[in-house]
């Protein structure tokens, strides 16, 4: 990556490249990164439709591969010119133990890194969260906060944690030197609720309320506002912060930047009703229909049935006593860092980003995808 070699084609790594987030950063890349030389698509669940890109001018290398286990990691890290890591293990639900999930998030990125080290590969970009710092346990709203904006981050469930650690993790390591003898260069993105075709979630509520003939029912106030992101844009911060580490190392090496876009600042399920609205929902009440007092209880109910139940099967239901503290607290960005250090403007706007995900709900919804 040096100015004499400005045609100079480069290899870059996608850890997770075929999940949500990781499938979009991987198809930003083979549109707007003209410098890409080879892709290489690590995760431990390749999706069939990498198939379809093997085909284009970029070689594409599919990479089956598990984060935890060091040596497949440095395998597919060596010889790689940029890393962008996004394998992670997302769970607020329960699903897994803490101990899968710290070995995901935790020693996954701590074995990215390592092979980051030994293989000379200098430029890493992580996907952090937004849940690094909050919403804290203590329902504090973060309100239009930006990346110097104080707040008490107090983590207790394993996912915050976990990437709390991960991001200290790899922005500690920025300066190592790494094989060759040069320095390592880092940065963390913290996206804040993604959204965007590939939404799992939405999906489920779309179905959800299909189910229940077309209704569904306000449980938080309209007046906590939840921060979310469109996924493209999520992919084109990295597709950015990538390409411009080198250039820009001094000053962004180290650094965390919060993933934004213009995306309107509304309650979690007001917002999904931008999407599931147009394709046939209702939300009824302007109000929440239950008592704040009875969701909290029944989220403390699932919390102890899931306990109760792990012997025989797995019961995770979307509301937990973590999930209802994130959807009830103000938490909502407000930030130009990332413009400022490297040039980050969004590349799709709202308009479009709800299009495309209103599109993508109305496909899936009716199918198995
Ligand atoms: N979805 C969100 O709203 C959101 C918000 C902020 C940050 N993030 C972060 O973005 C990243 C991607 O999240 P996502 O929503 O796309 O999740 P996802 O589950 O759709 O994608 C994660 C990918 O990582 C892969 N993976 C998991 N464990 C692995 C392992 N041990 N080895 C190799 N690959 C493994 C999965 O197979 C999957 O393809 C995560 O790091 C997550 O913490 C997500
Ligand atoms: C009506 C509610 C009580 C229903 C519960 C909604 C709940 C499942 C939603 C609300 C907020 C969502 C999280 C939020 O958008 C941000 C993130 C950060 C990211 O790193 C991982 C996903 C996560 C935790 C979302 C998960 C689903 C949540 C909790």
């Amino acid at each position: 990556m040096a100015d004499s070699a400005q045609a100079q084609k480069l290899v870059y790594l996608v850890t997770g490249g075929c999940g949500f987030l990781g499938e979009h950063v991987v198809r930003m890349l083979l549109q707007r990164e003209p410098r890409l030389g080879e892709l290489r698509v690590f995760d431990r669940h390749l999706g069939p439709w990498l198939e379809e890109l093997k085909t284009g001018p970029v070689r594409v290398t599919a990479i089956q591969g598990d984060v935890t286990e060091a040596h497949e990691v440095a395998a597919a890290v060596a010889g790689a010119h940029v890393v962008i890591h996004t394998a992670g293990l997302v769970d607020v639900f329960g699903r897994a133990s803490p101990e899968t999930i710290h070995e995901v998030n935790v020693q996954g990125t701590r074995n990215v890194i390592e092979a980051c080290v030994q293989t000379g590969t200098r430029f890493l970009v992580y996907t952090s969260s937004m849940e690094v710092v909050g919403p804290n346990t203590k329902g504090h709203p973060f309100y239009r906060g930006n990346e110097d904006t104080l707040y008490e981050a107090a983590h207790r469930h394993p996912y915050p944690c976990s990437k709390a650690l991960a991001e200290r993790l790899v922005l500690e390591a920025n300066g190592r030197e790494v094989h060759g003898g040069l320095p390592l260069v880092t940065c963390a993105l913290r996206p804040t609720g993604i959204y965007g075709e590939g939404h799992q979630i939405m999906r489920d509520f779309y179905r959800q309320g299909l189910r229940l003939g077309g209704w569904l029912f306000r449980a938080i106030p309209a007046s906590v506002e939840h921060g979310r992101v469109y996924v493209g844009n999520v992919a084109w911060m990295h597709v950015l912060a990538a390409r411009e580490l080198e250039r820009r190392a001094a000053l962004m090496g180290g650094q965390v930047y919060f993933c934004y876009d213009g995306s309107p600042y509304k309650s979690y399920e007001d917002f999904n009703m931008e999407f599931l609205g147009p394709c046939g929902l209702q939300l009824v009440g302007a109000r929440p229909l239950l008592p704040y007092w009875l969701l909290v209880f029944l989220a403390a109910l699932n919390a102890l049935l899931q306990w109760l139940l792990r012997p025989l099967v797995l019961y995770a239901p979307l509301l937990n006593p973590y999930t209802l503290a994130v959807a009830n607290t103000t938490f909502t960005v407000s930030t130009d860092k990332a413009q400022r250090h490297f040039g980050y403007e969004p590349l799709f706007s709202w308009e479009d980003s709800r299009t495309r995900t209103i599109l993508w709900v109305q496909a899936a919804g009716s199918s198995a995808q």
